[in-house]
């Protein structure tokens, strides 16, 4: 039996023209990279399904004909294709990801956190008001590029200052991987501009702080259905449905959207190279310094100092490029520092148990 998907599509979303219509699967997401990795005796045996919601008690799937609840599992999280083995659940296999965006747990214990998987292209979405932050910014796209997702800033309200334009120049200085767009996120702009992203099959999430417009934007790419809500919807007559923020959702058009929290809290985390990407233009002028060690202060021959002084480099990005290599420095030594404590704590373990079986096996 093949589930009929139309019931999750807005009205008139059916795409006629040149465009080949799209399998259920495909309009999940689904695409060569995931199918390359399994066979065809898996395909019928483990169908492969899509955690489309994170619930406290389970992870919520669906695939062709599969639409269920199944136990969390840790290594799992919104936006993964799972090989859904229907004999034995945990044995279930998690598809090797195309991305994956994680952070550092709130809190003392840098637990580190899937936040979700399988994004292609994250909006950045900053106002342009005081909420525009560059510092903000450069930190979600180094998050992006370490995910090895595509990042598009979004500058939302620009119907609320004269020259919106101002901002859009200070935030293309950014990275010339992140295209910047203006825009009012109410209404019709979002549709047109965000086009080229929000493609059928295409997974995209909106990622920024609080009030800077990201449920208004998932609204205006028009009539926003949640899959994960329209199928609970089904099953509960009160019409009840979870207030979960980590879902997709399934927009008028075909592409998904992927709704997160509001991640203020965004640390760099295992992030090296996500800096790197984001400073390649640091990292370029350093090549030229004359020491291979050059900390870029006072050192003769610094070819970082000299793009500074001719007015080439902003130094504020120098600041910002120090800060944000400490703070993943920071994080991710004491991630090391506490695996290397729990490769030691299970060594002690395994000796403890070794000698223990040897004194077993001299009594026995
Ligand atoms: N004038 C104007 N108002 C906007 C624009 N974008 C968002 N708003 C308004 O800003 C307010 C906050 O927008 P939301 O879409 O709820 O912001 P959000 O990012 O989803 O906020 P959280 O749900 O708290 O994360 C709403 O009143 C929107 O109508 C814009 O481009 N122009
Ligand atoms: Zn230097």
């Amino acid at each position: 039996m093949t589930r009929n998907y139309q019931k999750f599509f807005p009205p008139g979303t059916q795409r006629g023209g040149t465009d080949r219509q799209l399998s259920p699967l495909e309009e999940l997401g689904w695409q060569p990279h995931f199918a390359q990795q399994i066979s065809s005796d898996e395909l019928v045996g483990t169908p492969p399904v899509r955690v489309v919601e994170v619930h406290r008690n389970g992870l919520h799937v669906i695939g062709s004909a599969v639409d269920e609840v199944v136990p969390p599992r840790a290594d799992a999280t919104v936006g993964d294709w799972i090989l859904l083995d229907p004999g034995h659940v945990p044995s279930s296999r998690v598809l090797e990801r195309k991305s994956l965006l994680k952070r550092r747990a709130p809190g003392t214990d840098r637990q580190v956190q899937l936040i979700a998987a399988n994004i292609e292209t994250a909006f950045i979405v900053s106002s342009c008001n005081q909420d525009f932050n560059i510092a903000r910014l450069e930190r979600y796209v180094a998050v992006c590029f370490e995910a090895e997702i595509d990042p598009v800033i979004l500058l939302t309200k620009s119907d609320l200052v004269s020259d919106p334009q101002a901002f859009a120049d200070e935030a293309a200085a950014i990275s010339k991987l992140a295209p910047v767009i203006t825009l009012d996120a109410r209404g019709d702009q979002p549709k047109s501009k965000l086009a080229d992203w929000c493609k059928p099959g295409k997974t995209v999430a909106f990622l920024g702080s609080s009030g800077v417009g990201k449920s208004t934007l998932a609204n205006a790419l028009s009539g926003t259905r949640s899959i994960a809500t329209q199928a609970i919807r089904e099953d509960d007559a009160k019409g009840r449905h979870t207030t979960t923020r980590r879902q997709l959702h399934l927009v008028s058009g075909g592409c998904l959207v992927l709704d997160t929290p509001g991640m203020r809290e965004l640390q760099l985390m295992d992030a090296a190279s996500g800096i790197e990407d984001l400073f390649a233009d640091l990292n370029e002028l350093s090549a030229n310094c004359r020491f291979k060690d050059c900390r870029h202060e006072t050192e003769p021959g610094c070819a970082v100092q000299n793009a500074i002084q001719s007015g080439d480099l902003d130094g504020a990005r120098l600041q910002r490029w120090r800060k944000l290599k400490a703070e993943e420095a920071f994080n991710s030594a004491s991630l090391a520092e506490r695996r290397s404590k729990d490769k030691a704590f299970g060594k002690m373990v395994r000796r403890v148990v070794k000698a223990k079986e040897n004194r077993n096996r001299r009594t026995e």
